[in-house]
């Protein structure tokens, strides 16, 4: 499975992310801390061009600590500037605030508002980080894809202005296992997917990287050898079963993915950053 999720908005959010660029200082990238690679989209990196761009790594909360450590230091080796962040947090929303000037060239038009564009994939926590930016609700955050359709614009104060954009991925996601990533974290609308083959894949991932934590959220002691096997498991466990007894594994999908993405399994990366290169 690869992904195409590009409907209509998605496309005029481009043109219009492409039109206000002409008078963005600096962009915010929100990239998903559970899987920030994965999370970059290559077409934003396109449309921004040579800006400066502040890496910010959100749900960091979500996500094993070790990895997002182990991501900081990848992005500062590229000579990125990355931040780990909740975007609910004033205390982080205030570290953004006190960066983003010194990031912002030397400009002529010292009495006009630096305009920063807060830019990410779906469903990464945009409006959500805008909304605390800002010190109140000014856009609306949920937790399904793609809810901002418009781009919105905030005066925060006389020096900084704030745009907020509708979540973009691109035309062809072509990696099968960055697809499968994304849409287990909840990158992608549930009508554009397979609920059960990206739970079964992430479910293969699960038992590889994070065996422990399953065994406790679903009390499960002998854990499956793959993903498939690990929603009949976990359906039989939590009673998910139709006519005859069957597992419906539709449902056991529905259940590991919501808990994923919520954190009540624990604390968990869905990509690690690449090793580095030896010397
Ligand atoms: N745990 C956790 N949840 C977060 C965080 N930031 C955002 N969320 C949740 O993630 C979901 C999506 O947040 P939004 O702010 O709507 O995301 P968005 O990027 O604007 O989404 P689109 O409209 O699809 O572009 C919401 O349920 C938020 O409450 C965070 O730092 N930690």
């Amino acid at each position: 499975m690869s992904i195409q999720w590009f409907p209509g908005h998605m496309h005029r959010a481009r043109k219009q992310i492409a039109l206000v660029m002409a008078k963005v200082d600096v962009v915010i990238e929100v990239l998903d801390a559970r899987l920030p690679g994965y999370s970059e989209n290559p077409l934003l990196r396109e449309l921004r061009g040579p800006r400066p761009c502040l890496k910010v790594l959100n749900k960091s909360d979500l996500a094993d600590p070790a990895v997002t450590a182990a991501w900081m230091d990848f992005f500062r080796e590229c000579g990125t500037v990355p931040m780990e962040i909740s975007a609910t947090s004033p205390k982080d929303a205030k570290r953004i605030l006190g960066t983003l000037p010194g990031m912002v060239k030397e400009r002529n038009f010292l009495m006009q508002p630096v305009n920063c564009l807060i830019v990410g994939i779906p469903n990464v926590g945009k409006s959500t980080l805008m909304n605390t930016l800002v010190g109140r609700k000014v856009a609306r955050a949920a937790n399904q894809a793609a809810i901002t359709t418009k781009q919105k614009r905030v005066h925060v104060n006389d020096e900084l202005t704030l745009y907020d954009t509708p979540g973009v991925l691109w035309p062809k996601i072509e990696s099968v296992t960055a697809s499968y990533m994304l849409a287990g974290s909840g990158a992608v609308r549930e009508t554009a997917m397979d609920n059960a083959e990206v739970a079964a894949r992430v479910g293969d991932y699960l038992l590889r990287e994070y065996p422990g934590l399953l065994k406790e959220r679903y009390k499960i002691t002998d854990l499956p050898q793959n993903g498939i096997d690990l929603l009949e498991a976990l359906g039989r466990k939590r009673g998910c079963l139709i006519k005859g007894g069957e597992v419906d594994v539709t449902k056991a999908a529905g259940i590991l993915l919501n808990e994923l993405r919520a954190g009540q399994i624990g604390r968990i990366s869905l990509q690690k950053p690449p090793a580095p290169k030896a010397a």
